[in-house]
């Protein structure tokens, strides 16, 4: 499917960066306009993949290109003044050539974490199409500030957005790696996932069976119904499975798989399971929290697309999680050298990590020991103050 991408902030307009090039590389076109804004010109000019002409400088009377130093009430104010020309660049996408907007920010620092609630209810006034949002939560040990930001940004985000997706730093990043190269390696992940789910919306139906393949209104049907959600991806090079490919012999995956044996079978709902029960965007036990739909999508050629394997994984999920609304279907990829599974879980209650960021930021709120923003009451109603909006997350 088709997206109009929006970067807010630093980590924003990274993630956005990486979309980009992922797009490119793969060929998927799953990003149809992207734009990014900040507050800090040094963010946006190190970007490499966004257009020039589409990168926003807000704030230049208030912040003069600096940043806001994580206030996110300032974020949200510097956003609220300076829509018009955030607008002038949404001006310039075919919004009905779109499926839908994609906002992305972190969720702890100043200006994505306040613009994000800000632009997504200007986009839902606007227009008709659906507006996502994938928020980045801080790590535990970036301070309660962070945390804070997080948790206001958070509820405000869930009751402006159609969904927002989750994706938890502390989870994916490796013990000991640096930041910077750490944030490099998650954002390209990040947009593998982020470029299989949409890409799976967006294929030529006239090369694959439209019975079996999954198209955007599927994708837009579980993400219907707001709330939170969380990506889970696994994938197996066929190259790697057997050195026989560069003799010219199927792998064993294609093989098994297209004769849709016991052990094709095996192969995609084991890759379903790695999917599901591995390192999802936004850490879940599947079978302790409560999910409202699912959406099980598995890539690659399409002689490894096991039918078989595919409704048994689909039907493992729905076992797995206790939710009987799990979409299940194929994304055809000629050319790909990888079998990959995406899992969507949307409409999530319960999990623990959304729960711990509430304690982290109520204690801080209490304290006011990291608070550096000004209380303005007309913001409030922008980012929320009611810790209780959350409530409907656990
Ligand atoms: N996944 C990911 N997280 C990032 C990246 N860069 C920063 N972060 C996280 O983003 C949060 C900080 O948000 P930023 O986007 O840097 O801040 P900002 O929205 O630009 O706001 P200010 O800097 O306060 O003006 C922290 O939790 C970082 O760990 C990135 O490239 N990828």
């Amino acid at each position: 499917m088709k997206l109009g991408v929006v970067g807010l902030g630093q980590a924003g307009g990274k993630i956005v960066d990486a979309l980009l090039e992922y797009d490119q590389r793969t060929n998927c076109h799953i990003v149809h306009d992207a734009l990014t804004v900040n507050t800090a010109t040094a963010d946006l000019n190190a970007l490499e993949h966004i257009p020039a002409d589409a990168r926003v400088l807000i704030g230049k009377s208030q912040v003069g290109g600096q940043g806001v130093g994580g206030d996110n009430e300032l974020g949200a104010t510097i956003t609220t003044e300076d829509i018009t020309e955030i607008q002038h660049v949404i001006d310039t996408i075919s919004v009905h050539e779109i499926d839908a907007f994609l906002l992305v920010a972190a969720l702890g620092g100043g200006t994505g974490s306040g613009a994000l609630p800000v632009v997504g209810r200007h986009l839902k006034q606007l227009y008709t199409e659906p507006v996502y949002g994938l928020g980045i939560l801080p790590s535990t040990n970036e301070g309660g500030l962070y945390s804070l930001n997080a948790a206001r940004s958070l509820q405000t985000a869930v009751r402006e957005l159609d969904n927002l997706l989750i994706f938890d730093n502390d989870a994916h990043r490796q013990a000991n790696e640096s930041l910077t190269g750490g944030y490099a390696a998650i954002n390209r992940e990040l947009a593998t996932r982020l470029g299989v789910l949409f890409g799976a919306g967006d294929i030529d139906t006239g090369t694959a069976n439209p019975e079996s393949v999954v198209d955007a209104s599927e994708i837009i049907n579980t993400l219907k119904g707001g709330g939170v959600s969380t990506l889970g991806y696994a994938s197996q090079s066929l190259e790697e499975e057997d050195g026989a490919e560069a003799a010219g012999l199927l792998s064993r995956f294609k093989r098994e798989s297209s004769t849709d044996s016991a052990g094709g079978t095996n192969r995609i709902t084991s890759l379903v399971r790695r999917a599901t029960l591995g390192r999802l965007t936004l850490p879940v036990e599947p079978a302790n929290v409560s999910i409202d739909r699912g959406l099980v999508i598995v890539a690659g050629p399409s002689d490894c697309l096991n039918r078989k394997g595919i409704e048994r994984g689909r039907t493992w999920v729905e076992e797995q999680t206790g939710c009987l609304s799990i979409r299940g279907g194929d994304y055809p990829l000629p050319e790909s050298n990888t079998v990959a599974v995406v899992v969507l879980f949307s409409g999530i209650s319960g999990a623990d990590r959304l729960h711990e960021l509430r304690s982290i930021g109520s204690e801080a709120q209490t304290t006011g020991a990291e608070r550096t923003g000004s209380s303005d009451r007309h913001l409030e109603s922008i980012l929320g103050d009611d810790a209780d909006e959350l409530d409907s997350l656990f």
